[in-house]
């Protein structure tokens, strides 16, 4: 038994239009995982099925054991972590350090416990110097920022993050995404939408390719990016690597499985610089 399971789920809206139709996989603890589809692919549809927000029309979810749409948000809440697209929509308090300590006051802890807590959250997303701000006062990074913070200081098993780095810039973004990549590290499971193939490939392990609330592929992200059918029937681009591998290869040079260090290594010999 995997540490969610979804078994033939099925979800349709009120104009009859189906948004996810037999889905069915199984995620073992520690795994981080891509999802990746189009545009309107049902990515967001099938995430919300996993902390409740929608319920099965047909099939079954388990989340750690328990049942998404007969448990309650705050028992969901202690295992599994969701960070939304828009960090608007997760953000309720008045200053920085309050939202940080809202989630861990209300699993139990004492306010000091979740003060402590929640300063040091904040020191590894770098808000140390904002505690005191409104959040609505901080720049969209920021709120980014704080939004994952708030994720990160429940220590939920398993994390669900909708385009974590949206609204960040390069820098910011891979920020993110190194404290994620050590949560995952510590043992958090991972499950990230992202439209970035070159994220998928660098961070993720395992990826599930939505099309038109079908899974088209779910297997190891390099046999799934290498293959440009896939890629192409799912509407998605592949890495810049797995491109130039292909152009590489149709002129007689194979660099599969080969590092960008050893493929720069490669060139810089072939160049004689
Ligand atoms: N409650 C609803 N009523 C009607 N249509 C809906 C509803 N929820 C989702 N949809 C439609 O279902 C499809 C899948 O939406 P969903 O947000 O799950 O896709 P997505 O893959 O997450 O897309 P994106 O990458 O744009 O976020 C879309 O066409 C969307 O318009």
């Amino acid at each position: 038994m995997g540490v969610i399971n979804v078994e033939g789920l099925d979800f349709t809206v009120a104009d009859g239009k189906k948004i996810l139709n037999k889905i069915s996989f199984k995620i073992e603890s520690g795994e981080f995982i891509a999802l990746v589809g189009h545009n309107g692919a049902g990515k967001s549809s099938l995430i919300q099925h996993l902390n409740g927000l929608l319920k099965p029309e047909r099939g079954k979810v388990s989340v750690t054991g328990l049942d998404p749409a007969v448990t309650r948000t705050s028992m969901m809440a202690k295992h599994i972590g969701f960070l939304f697209q828009n960090p608007d929509h997760q953000i309720f308090n008045i200053t920085v350090i309050q939202e940080i300590m809202a989630g861990p006051k209300n699993s139990g802890l004492s306010p000091a416990e979740a003060e402590k807590k929640a300063k040091s959250v904040a020191r590894t997303v770098g808000l140390s110097d904002k505690l005191e701000e409104n959040p609505f006062a901080l720049s969209r990074g920021d709120r980014q920022r704080l939004a994952f913070a708030s994720v990160l200081a429940m220590n939920p098993e398993i994390m669900i993050l909708d385009e974590p780095t949206t609204g960040l810039d390069f820098s910011e973004s891979r920020e993110i995404m190194e404290i994620i990549d050590r949560c995952n590290r510590q043992g958090t499971t991972i499950i990230m939408i992202t439209h970035d193939m070159n994220m998928v490939l660098k961070y993720a392990r395992r990826v599930l390719v939505l099309k038109a609330g079908s899974i088209l592929a779910d297997g190891p992200v390099h046999s799934v990016l290498r293959n440009g059918e896939i890629l192409e029937e799912a509407g998605l681009l592949s890495p810049g690597i797995f491109q130039l591998a292909h152009f590489l290869k149709e002129r007689g040079l194979d660099i599969q499985g080969w590092s960008v260090e050893e493929l720069f290594e490669a060139m810089r010999k072939k160049l004689g610089v």
